[in-house]
Parts: C-alpha cells; structure tokens; sequence
C-alpha cells in the first residue's frame, strides 16, 4: 500500500520515480540518438530521440506528478512550447491574448496575426468587462499569463476560463505559469485547457538551460501536441531533460527563500518612497484576486523611479545583482525591461499599454537579503533617490 498520493508537493519535488534496469540513484542521462529493435517488427517503447527518450520520459512523468495532471511533454524551451501550442490555431481563428505579456509571447503572436496565422486581440485582461466583450463563440484561444512580467497584473484565471468556454465549449484556454511554478498555482484546477511554463526559470533555477513544459489533461490534446513536437523535432535533449530533473528537487526550497528575500525587499523599496510592483505586497491592486488563486507571491518585482537616467544610474551602480534578462536563478538579477526582455515590443505599443520606460525589474535569489537591500541602497543613494 502506497502513501505516495498523499504526499506533499515539498515531498514530490524532490522524489524522482525511475527505474533504469541497473537501479542507478539518480536517472541516468540516455545520451543516444537511436534505440536498438529486437527485430524488425518489434520497435520496443523507443525508437529515435526526436521522438521520445528515457530521461525525457523520467522528466516528464515527475513533472506530471508535481503538476497533478495526465501528460507533461518537456521542449527545448518556453517560447518553443508556445509555438508548438500556437500550432493548433487554424488560419484566420480568432485568439484573445492580454496586452502585457512577456515581449516574446507578444512577438510570436504579433507574427502569427501579421502572416495570416491568427486573427489575435489583444487586450487589458484584468478588466472582466472587456474580456465579455472581446471573447465571442468564434474565439477560438485565450492566452493568459499572471502575475504579468513585468507589469505583474494579475488575471482572474477561473473567471475568464468560465466564460470563454460558456460562449465556446471547444476554445483553449492556455495558461503561462512562468512566474508562479506549479508549486504556487494550479492553472489546470483554475479551468486552464493547457497550462505551459518555461522551464529556463524557476523550475531549473539556475540559468544554465533553455527548457519550456506543456501540461494538459485532455487526451486528444495531449496527441495533438505531441504530433506537433514529434513532427518538428523539439523535444527536449536528454542531458537538459537531466539537468531540469536535478534542478527540481530543490524548487521548493529556492522558491521559499527566493519569495521570503522578494517580500522583505519589496517592503523597503516601499519604504524609500518608490512605487513597487509586488503581489505580496498588501497594497498591490488585486491583492485579493492574487491570493485567491496562487499560493504565494514568486519572487519577481518591478518599481518606478520617474525617470529614465535615474533607473540606468541604478542599473549600472548595483554590484551584486548581474544585470540580465530572465529570471528565477538563484542568483538576484536587475534589468530594465524597455531596453532588455520587453525591447521586442515596439516603443509605441509599449506607450500605448502604459509601459514605464524607467521601470526597473528586479528578480530574487537566496542571497542574504541585507546584502541585497544593501546593494541596493547604495545604488539608490549614487543615483540621489535617497539620501541615508
Ligand atoms: C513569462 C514568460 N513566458 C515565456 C518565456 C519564454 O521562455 P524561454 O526563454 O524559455 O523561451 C519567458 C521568457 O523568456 C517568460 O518570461
Ligand atoms: N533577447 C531575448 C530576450 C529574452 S527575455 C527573457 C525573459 N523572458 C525575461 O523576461 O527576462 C529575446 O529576444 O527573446
């Protein structure tokens, strides 16, 4: 009699099922390309690593086990696994998307709508009214992605997954779960049709892999993204599938420290007069809305400081954050997001979507967060933000 079922997402992150024949500890990388038949009829369970590989499978069923749902395919990374997902539109189908999703997202979708891919409306998601008003019976997918980055708005996942599915019982809903991890929010319990992350963040934590999942509990989903990732070959690569698998165990602990440094430091930006952009922090406009859906706050933030130099100055005098763009490593990151991860969005949408210029984003580690705000005090006092 197993307990396994019961046990905690603490506990399931970090105990890895396999069973590789030589009862190895740890899964063993299959670094090959081809896998012998016994003879020419019978092909055994893998055949080509395109199309599935024994340390991938080891991934993916774990991720499965963490997530709660029915099939997880691992891919070479986050914006693969929205492309590969994108390929389910039909020509010309109508997809509603928010209007402050990572620069990337909106980048695919802008090329899909622009080369007769899609028909993609893109608007304000946290307002419900205009989510009734855009979404119609043709709707055919809805992007969502919350808290946003770096803007972190959040969407109300289960109420725009009712009604999108009330006026169209076929239309996908399809959640980007980046910045909370499936240990802070379940998107598929909240009426998402497929929920995606990219792995490169949290879930390996340690920017040393490009790495995207797709999650589904629909069977006839799941074989369609797969034909999809079998056909066009991405599929993530056993060492990377490995390194994502060793990065997990400790995804838990790293989010732990990772959100208790964010709120602590979030706190005392506040506390020098800034405008901060956090989900833990009480202040936050959909406080309520964020803590009714996610189990905690992740461990991204942004703030404002009014004026463009003033955010460089910051930017170039911090000595202990690196200044580059992603997010969810171990180690504290600061970028400015105009210039950096949203510089693919023209200036002009960015204006339209109130997107600050001088908006820096600063992304957690486990540091010990005195140095961290002390790094950042100093900066903040180079830059004459404050002046103690
Ligand atoms: C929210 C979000 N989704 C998806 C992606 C794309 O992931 P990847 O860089 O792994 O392709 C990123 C960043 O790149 C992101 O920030
Ligand atoms: N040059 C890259 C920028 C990647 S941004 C990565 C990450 N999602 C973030 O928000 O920092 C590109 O063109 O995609």
């Amino acid at each position: 009699m197993t307990n396994a079922n019961n046990w905690k997402l603490n506990t399931k992150v970090v105990k890895i099922e396999h069973e590789d024949g030589n009862h190895a500890s740890i899964p063993p990388i299959y670094q090959s390309t081809t896998f012998k038949a016994k003879n020419m009829d019978e092909m055994g369970q893998y055949d080509y690593t395109r199309s599935g590989n024994p340390t991938r499978t080891t991934l993916q069923e774990h991720l499965a086990k963490i997530i709660g749902c029915e099939t997880v395919w691992a891919v070479n990374s986050g914006m693969s696994a929205l492309d590969i997902i994108a390929r389910l539109i039909k020509p010309g189908e109508h997809v509603v998307a928010g209007d402050d999703l990572y620069g990337g997202t909106q980048r695919l979708l802008t090329f899909l709508n622009t080369n007769g891919g899609a028909n993609v409306s893109h608007i304000d998601l946290t307002n419900l009214d205009l989510v009734k008003k855009t979404i119609t019976k043709d709707t055919a997918v809805v992007f969502l992605e919350s808290p946003t980055n770096p803007l972190i708005k959040v969407v109300d996942l289960k109420s725009i997954a009712d009604y999108a599915h009330s006026m169209n019982p076929n239309a996908l809903v399809v959640f980007d779960n980046t910045m909370m991890t499936p240990l802070l929010m379940k998107p598929l319990e909240l009426g998402a049709d497929i929920q995606y992350e990219s792995a490169t963040k949290y879930l390996n934590g340690h920017h040393d892999i490009m790495a995207g999942i797709i999650a589904t509990n629909s069977e006839d989903l799941a074989k369609r993204l797969f034909f999809v990732i079998n056909s066009i070959g991405s599929g993530l690569a056993p060492f990377d599938s490995w390194l994502l698998l060793r990065g997990l165990k400790t995804l838990s602990l790293r989010l732990e420290r990772q959100q208790s440094n964010a709120l602590k430091l979030a706190t005392w930006l506040q506390g020098q007069g800034l405008k901060v952009r956090y989900p833990g922090l009480k202040d936050h406009p959909q406080y309520e809305l964020h803590h009714s859906q996610c189990k905690g706050d992740g461990a991204v933030l942004s703030f404002e400081t009014g004026d463009l130099k003033t955010s460089e100055k910051i930017i170039a005098e911090v000595e202990l954050y690196a200044i580059t763009v992603s997010f969810g490593a171990v180690n504290s990151l600061i970028s400015l997001p105009c210039k950096m991860s949203h510089a693919a969005i023209d200036p002009k949408v960015r204006a339209e979507r109130d997107f600050p210029e001088d908006l820096i984003r600063i992304c957690v580690g486990i540091e010990d967060v005195d140095d961290l705000i002390d790094d950042l005090n100093n900066a903040l006092k180079k830059a004459g933000v404050v002046k103690n």
